[in-house]
Parts: C-alpha cells; sequence; structure tokens
C-alpha cells in the first residue's frame, strides 16, 4: 500500500475545507466550524494501486497558522493550492505560496524543482463577479509546471474529483521518479566503490 501526502493551501475562505469534503463525501456543506488544522484519510485504488491518502487542511484562523507553510512543504509529496476566482487578493496569495514551496523544496531537498502541485481556482459559479480570468491563472501554472484546474466546490463534484486524481498519478510518478534516482545514484557510487577497491587491482593482474 502506498502512502500519499497532499496539503491543501490558500487564503482564508477561499474553500478548501469545501473542496476538500467535495472530494471525500461527493457533498458540498456550506460552513464549518473547524477552527483547527485537520488531517483526512482516505483508502482508494487508481490503476489497479492501493493508495492510503493522507490530506492536510489547515486553519487559517488557527494559532498554528504560522506553520501553514513551514509544515506541510516538507510533509506533503503534493499540494493543492486554491485561491476564490472572484477574489484577487486570495489570487496573488496563491502565486506567493507556489514560489513559497519551490523556494523551500530547492533548499530542502537539494535542488529538487519540480513538485507537484495542481493551482485550483475555486468558487467558479461567483464567475459574475469574477475578478481572476482564467488566462491569467493558467499561464501562472504553465510558468510553474503545475496543474491548473477552476472548479465550484458548490455546484461540481466530477471537476473536483478529476483534479484529485490527476494530481494523485502525478505524486505516484514524481515519488517513482526519486525512488528510481535513489538507486540508480546508489547503484553508481556501488559500482565506483567496487571500481576504486577492484579496479587497480584487476588492471595489475
Ligand atoms: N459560492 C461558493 N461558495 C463557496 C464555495 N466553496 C466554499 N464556499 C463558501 O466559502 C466559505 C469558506 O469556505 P471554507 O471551505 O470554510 O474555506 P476555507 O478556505 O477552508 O476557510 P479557512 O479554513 O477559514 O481558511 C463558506 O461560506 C463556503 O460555503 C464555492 O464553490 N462557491
Amino acid at each position: 500500500m502506498n502512502d500519499i501526502k497532499l496539503a491543501l493551501l490558500g487564503s482564508e475562505g477561499v474553500g478548501k475545507s469545501a473542496v476538500l469534503v467535495r472530494f471525500l463525501t461527493k457533498r458540498f456543506i456550506g460552513e464549518y466550524a473547524s477552527n483547527s488544522n485537520s488531517l483526512y484519510h482516505k483508502r482508494l485504488s487508481i490503476d489497479g494501486r492501493q493508495l492510503n491518502l493522507e490530506i492536510f487542511d489547515p486553519c487559517s484562523q488557527s494559532t498554528e497558522s504560522r506553520c501553514i507553510l513551514e509544515e506541510p512543504v516538507e510533509w506533503a509529496d503534493g499540494f493543492i493550492v486554491v485561491y476564490n476566482i472572484s477574489d484577487r487578493a486570495s489570487f496573488l496569495n496563491a502565486k506567493n505560496i507556489v514560489r513559497q514551496i519551490k523556494e523551500a523544496r530547492i533548499e530542502n531537498c537539494k535542488g529538487e524543482v519540480e513538485v507537484p502541485i495542481c493551482l485550483v481556482g475555486n468558487k467558479q459559479d461567483l464567475c459574475h463577479a469574477r475578478q481572476v480570468c482564467e488566462e491569467e491563472a493558467h499561464s501562472l501554472a504553465l510558468e510553474n509546471k503545475c496543474h491548473f484546474q477552476e472548479v465550484s466546490a458548490a455546484e461540481h463534484y466530477q471537476e473536483i474529483l478529476t483534479m484529485f486524481i490527476k494530481l494523485i498519478r502525478n505524486v505516484m510518478d514524481h515519488l517513482k521518479y526519486r525512488a528510481d534516482r535513489r538507486r540508480y545514484s546508489g547503484s553508481k557510487s556501488m559500482a565506483k566503490l567496487i571500481n576504486n577497491v577492484f579496479g587497480k587491482r584487476r588492471k595489475s593482474v
């Protein structure tokens, strides 16, 4: 069973919990009384593989909110960065969060730049009050090699499901790539070691 850890990040009130609850329960629940960070668990099967999914949903109002970007960035394998399409400030914050995730990964993971991220424009049903056009968000996603999806947690389930599945597949590929790279560099250093120990001797035989 593979463990996959995801974190939802974004400004207060953009609908992080609503997006997550839609994915987990297929339902939209208008208000959440949560005032603390939450960790959700879900088992699912993708491409014939059993996955153990853990999803971190931080609460913006919590006193622990200062660590919102510090801990999940090290902990998570993939990120869902949410903004509200009718709130430009939340988009600018999302942009900042994407940049911070990338910077933290470069620092913590020896220059690793590729991070599975999905940029999500929520509250698509409020398009009459739109402050962020789809093209602008799409360009931001392209620049940062992120997935991008506009959704409405209030109205639709399918887009949210598709978005999660895409991100999870991306995380699975990424984890496999990292494991292969580790194995390859491990076998390369083993080959070097063997060569150092036996190489010269072999020459002199
Ligand atoms: N119109 C509309 N409202 C939404 C949508 N998603 C969430 N909301 C509303 O936005 C408000 C905030 O939603 P939450 O899911 O609590 O947002 P959050 O980002 O988890 O908030 P914090 O935990 O405080 O950071 C609630 O009143 C939701 O009902 C949506 O797709 N459309």
